[in-house]
């Protein structure tokens, strides 16, 4: 059976609680999967612009501010003047002046981002209610990019069915969220970031496929070169990882297929890591293997942030809420 980010969690629960922000503290998935997360034991969770009614439902379940579950109100926060000082300073270059700071600190999205930014949690789930653009637009702006990381990306733990197909297998799909036309660079980058979760995800080693509408040489087109123009940057920056390319989805997922279409390869027929050439191909790949092969799709998960922000689906459900706070966990453990 396929261990989800909630297994691994639960395997190795440090010490003491780590605590996560959810900016929609008022929406009924959010709110049971937060609670749930914390009747769990995973993580104390903070409610931003929770209502009383959602303050009701919690005392109804023994949950309160004192024993990890709090709400914050961003109007009324006692941190949310701090909040104005240090948005200001964030963004005053962008022209961003103290009034439009202190309107902006408002807004539950950045408020639960300047939450992580100064410490107060470790990381931060958004997107139920939010699109994808606003969520990553604000984890950008406010807890910003790694010092080491060439930009910021997405991926999908997709995670297989009981009654999976045969070859059935966890799997990370990237760029499906956030990335939308990216260059052969970018690709490249992607593709390294994407490996690195791999390993502190799954705890697999990588086998990366870089994705394509050919493989090995059977069509010629810009967008192939593209993609292997990215898999030769990627040998050269990170030589130690097993990664093919290009390759068709069947060549990569299935063995025989690989076996016959790329034959020699380490990789195809074997890939843990699909790394799709554009977010057209990423975001309808990744819902074609939920909606129709029955995967579980957790995500999107950012990389490449200096601290955990993640996005959720707006067709979320409350486990996925619980999943995705599993996740930002185990990101803040893996980069302490
Ligand atoms: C991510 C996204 C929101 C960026 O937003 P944008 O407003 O177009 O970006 P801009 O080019 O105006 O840049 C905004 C800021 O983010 C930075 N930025 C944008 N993309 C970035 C990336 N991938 N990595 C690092 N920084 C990035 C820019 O440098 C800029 O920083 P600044 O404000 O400090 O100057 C945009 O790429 C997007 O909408 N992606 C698709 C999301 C989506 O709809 N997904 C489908 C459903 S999941
Ligand atoms: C990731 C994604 O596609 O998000 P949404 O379904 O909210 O557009």
């Amino acid at each position: 059976m396929t261990q989800t980010p909630i297994d691994l969690l639960l395997s190795e629960l440090p010490a003491t609680r780590t605590t996560v922000a959810l900016s929609e503290g008022s929406d009924p998935r959010v709110v049971a999967g937060a609670l749930a997360a914390h009747q769990a034991g995973i993580a104390d969770v903070i409610l931003v612009g929770g209502t009383d009614a959602v303050r009701a439902e919690l005392a109804s379940q023994g949950a309160s501010d004192g024993n990890g579950v709090a709400i914050h109100d961003p109007a009324t926060s006692d941190l949310t003047q701090d909040f104005a000082a240090a948005f200001f300073d964030l963004r005053k270059h962008k022209g961003v002046d103290e009034e439009a700071a202190c309107k902006a600190v408002e807004i539950p999205l950045i408020y639960a981002a300047m939450l992580v930014r100064l410490g107060h949690a470790a990381g931060t789930v958004g997107g139920a209610v939010a699109t994808t653009s606003d969520v990553v637009r604000t984890a950008i702006q406010v807890i910003g990019k790694a010092p080491d990381a060439a930009m910021v990306s997405s991926f999908f733990l997709m995670i297989p069915p009981t009654n999976a197909t045969e070859h059935g297998r966890a799997m990370l799909y990237s760029d499906c969220g956030l990335v939308i036309d990216p260059n052969s660079d970018e690709l490249a980058a992607i593709a390294s970031a994407s490996a690195n979760s791999c390993k502190a995800l799954m705890r697999q080693e990588p086998k990366i496929a870089m994705l394509s509408f050919s493989t090995k040489g059977s069509a010629r087109h810009v967008k192939v070169t593209k993609v292997t123009d990215a898999l030769a940057k990627l040998r050269t920056d990170r030589p130690d990882l097993s990664a093919d390319g290009e390759l068709q989805f069947d060549a990569a997922f299935v063995p025989s297929v690989g076996q016959s279409k790329a034959p020699g390869s380490e990789v195809a027929g074997h890939a843990n890591v699909m790394i799709f050439p554009d977010l057209d191909a990423g975001n309808i790949g990744y819902k074609i293997t939920q909606r129709l092969g029955g995967y579980s799709a957790i995500g999107p998960i950012l990389q490449g942030l200096a601290k955990p922000a993640n996005d959720l689906s707006r067709g979320c459900v409350a486990d996925d809420v619980t999943q995705m706070i599993a996740v930002t966990i185990l990101q803040a453990l893996a980069n302490p």
